[in-house]
């Protein structure tokens, strides 16, 4: 049996190299205590899967990795599901966001609906952004299938309502499934900062190329764009979603718009994730028992349906 113990720096690695790839991925893991954050981050920096561990642990630990022939360093920010005050600071720090629970908890799958509910409230809340943060429902101890309490089908539909990705997966088995789980994080996070590169020309050949008095069709503030696994904070001048009312040109928005989440963020996230929320399902909680193989691959789950009207939520049960 492997103990884990953290040493006390604040990002680290599994190891040591010297020039490390310009491209950075920060990934951070949320989700209810004990569906196994900590085993996840592990198997995939060491390759080794831990029995035991520490419940207090958070910490950031680095990764240099190589993804699509690219080389990336993996920041991976690892959460005790304990803290919801730090909550901004966790979705200002990373590019995505994995909201975990354990297919054999239904009080963890509840949380992590509560965590999806917070996270798209904050977002709608900023009133003008253009901040992208992507994000992964995902179900841990795929192993443990005989113990199951979460229907596949319950993750995907949850997922399909938030319009994120959804994976199921175990830290117990192959490294390539958690390998694989990490490496598709990244390329969500490439499609989205692509997808912001793209924007933001198609806003700077827009504001080069029309005449100062001409008009054009204005959005909408609340118009939002969404593509498969992310929320997306929307600028008021996308030009595909384009209602049909003419108003003179305003000034154009800055290239620059693009700033992280929590930055403008001037709603309280707190009052956002202690008030109630009615989305509770079935109720039964078996205990995780040990490891048993019956899964070899982590399961991957596109997005169907855009993000629901927004709900209040049930993280404040968890962390009393
Ligand atoms: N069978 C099985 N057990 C797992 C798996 N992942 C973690 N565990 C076990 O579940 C327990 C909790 O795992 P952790 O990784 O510490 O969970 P955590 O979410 O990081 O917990 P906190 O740090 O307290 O938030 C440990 O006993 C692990 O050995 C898995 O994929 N399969």
């Amino acid at each position: 049996m492997i103990r884990y113990k953290p040493t006390s720096s604040s990002i680290k690695s599994h190891q040591s190299t010297v020039s490390l790839p310009k491209e950075e991925v920060n990934i951070v893991l949320l989700g209810k205590q004990n569906v196994g954050k900590s085993a996840l981050v592990v198997k995939y920096l060491t390759k080794r899967f831990i029995c035991e561990y520490d419940p207090f642990l958070e910490d950031t630990y680095w990764k240099p990795d190589t993804v699509d022939q690219q080389e990336v360093l993996v920041k991976v920010m690892d959460t005790y599901g304990k803290d919801d005050k730090r909550l901004p600071y966790y979705l200002k720090w990373a590019d995505a966001v994995l909201i975990t629970y354990s297919i054999t908890q239904q009080d963890s799958f509840e949380m992590a609906l509560a965590y999806l509910d917070a996270i798209t409230n904050y977002s709608r809340s900023l009133s003008i952004s253009s901040n992208e943060l992507v994000l992964i429902l995902l179900g841990t101890k795929l192993d443990l299938e005989r113990m199951r309490i979460i229907p596949k089908c319950e993750g995907e539909a949850i997922a399909a309502k938030f319009s994120c990705a959804f994976y199921e997966t175990t830290a117990a088995e192959d490294y390539e499934c958690v390998r694989q789980l990490f490496h598709r994080t990244v390329r969500e996070v490439r499609k989205e900062r692509e997808r912001v590169v793209a924007s933001n020309s198609i806003n700077e050949e827009a504001r080069s190329t029309i005449p100062i008095h001409s008009t054009i069709n204005f959005p909408s503030p609340s118009s939002s764009s969404s593509s498969s696994s992310s929320i997306h904070f929307t600028t008021a001048n996308e030009p595909d979603k384009l209602p049909s009312i003419n108003i003179p040109l305003p000034p154009p928005l800055p290239v620059n718009l693009v700033q992280r989440l929590g930055k403008q963020g001037k709603v309280d996230l707190q009052s956002s994730i202690h008030s109630s929320h009615t989305n509770l399902l079935h109720s039964s909680t078996p205990k995780a028992g040990s490891p048993v193989s019956t899964h070899n691959t982590s399961h991957v789950t596109t997005p169907k349906a855009k993000r629901p009207p927004s709900k209040t939520s049930v993280l404040s049960m968890f962390f009393k």
